[in-house]
């Protein structure tokens, strides 16, 4: 740890900073730089981080802070302690899906949002999912019957529904008999031979089958025409496009939930703009219902940090992902502090979003989007689109990309759903959230 002396250690903590830093490890010196003019007597403050051991003097009332230790005997060098009380925005009386049954389906046509719908996944070779069968040729198709039969005897005619039972191949036909491994296994080269099931023991003897070998088929049914193509080429599967729309339904309840969210990122985004910074808010809550809320306890937010920080990378959703990552890097005592059993920590696995939804005011930008995806953030809500700068399907789509191993639900809020009069979410169409 370095502690800045002299009057570097004047300097106080502002959630909108008019001074940045940048440290520098050859003269062992600190530079400060003021990032916009700077008044009379206006006080020179810095950003100190999230993780801050004082509650802050203009904290814009942060709905997650954290856990302050009253008195630890280090002068307020403590770490700090993980906050795990639950925050609720509180239900406000115009919401409108906030009367009725929660648990109510919501029609598609009356949601609050637009989905983006993105292609069905797997369009590469590279990209189906395959699963480990043992099949078994049959010389002669007159006894393909038989084999059904066998199949029907041994209650396996039903097993593996999303494939054609029979492949006909330059006169050979192959019977899929049974699953190799588990769903979800994989095997790789160097993997031992598999054991040959007991039950392909019992196969009938008369009928001059061949020995039963084992090969990759899809393990999915084929959701677009260039997948099946794709996916007969293992074995012939079946086509079932999935009806279009489809996306995941949404009840009263996580409407109203998502409501508020977007009224929260709202209200934000007027008190920054107010601050003089970019008025783009990010805003991770809870996960909708779910009890443990194991996934993220409490509701993280951030702004846009560029003109405070005047640092073109600070940007909302940037922000608010590395926020969680250090609260969840917080450690918990001191013995967790060097834990080498710590994955999570080591493998710095603690900017994951996996099954939370992320709202925010704009479309995120290229990068911001990127870092989604690699975030494994289920769904992106945003209030306004940017025609040319958005990356969730503005100027392009980065979940729809080929070679992208992660693909988020994008909706757009409808715009007659949040009360924007004053223009304050309008940005430059350059700008990139
Ligand atoms: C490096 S010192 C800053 C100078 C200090 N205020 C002084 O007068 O010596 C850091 C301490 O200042 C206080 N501090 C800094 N920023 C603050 C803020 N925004 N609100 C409340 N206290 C703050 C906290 O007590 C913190 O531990």
């Amino acid at each position: 740890m370095a502690l800045v002396l002299g009057l570097g250690s004047l300097l106080n903590h502002s959630e909108f900073p008019n001074t940045s830093y940048t440290i520098n490890q050859s003269s062992d010196s600190i530079t400060y730089t003021t990032s916009r003019q700077i008044a009379a007597d206006e006080e020179l403050c810095i950003f100190y981080g999230n993780n801050l051991w004082f509650r802050s003097a203009d904290s814009t009332g942060d709905i997650s802070p954290p856990h302050f230790v009253d008195d630890d005997q280090w002068g307020g060098l403590s770490t700090i302690d993980v906050y795990t009380e639950h925050n609720h925005i509180a239900m406000s009386n115009h919401n409108p899906f906030s009367q009725g049954d929660p648990s109510g389906i919501i029609p598609e046509e009356t949601l609050p949002f637009d989905r983006f719908k993105p292609l069905p996944e797997e369009e590469t070779l590279e990209s189906i999912q395959t699963m480990l069968v043992w099949v078994v040729d049959i010389a002669d198709p007159r006894h393909t019957g038989t084999m059904l039969k066998w199949l029907k005897h041994n209650k396996l005619e039903e097993e593996m529904g999303h494939l054609k039972r029979v492949r006909k191949q330059g006169g050979t036909s192959t019977m899929l008999l049974i699953a190799a491994l588990p769903l979800g296994t994989s095997v790789s080269l160097s993997s031992d031979p598999l054991p040959f099931p007991q039950l392909l023991e019992s196969l009938p003897q008369d009928l001059s089958l061949g020995t039963p070998y084992t090969i990759p088929v899809p393990s999915s049914v084929a959701l677009t025409p260039l997948s099946h193509q794709l996916k007969n080429c293992l074995w012939p599967t079946i086509f079932a496009p999935k009806r279009k729309d489809v996306g995941e339904e949404w009840t009263r309840g996580k409407a109203a939930w998502a409501w508020e969210a977007i009224h929260y990122v709202m209200r934000e985004a007027v008190k920054i703009k107010r601050n003089g910074e970019v008025p783009i808010v990010s805003y991770v809550p809870s996960p909708y219902g779910s009890e443990s809320n194991s996934a993220l306890p409490i509701a993280f937010a951030s702004h846009d940090t560029r003109n405070s920080a005047n640092h073109p990378l600070r940007h909302s959703i940037m922000n608010v992902v590395r926020k969680i990552a250090d609260y969840r890097n917080t450690p918990l005592s001191d013995a967790t502090t060097e834990s080498p059993s710590d994955d999570n920590r080591q493998n710095g696995s603690h900017y994951l979003l996996t099954s939370l939804t992320l709202f925010t005011s704009h479309e995120p930008c290229v990068m911001c989007s990127m870092a989604l995806l690699h975030s494994r953030v289920k769904e992106v809500v945003y209030i306004r689109a940017m025609g040319k700068t958005g990356g969730c399907g503005g100027l392009t789509c980065l979940p729809v990309l080929k070679g992208v191993n992660h693909r988020f639900g994008i909706l757009r809020w409808k715009a007659d759903l949040v009360d924007d009069e004053d223009g304050i979410l309008v940005l430059d169409d350059d700008v990139d959230a």
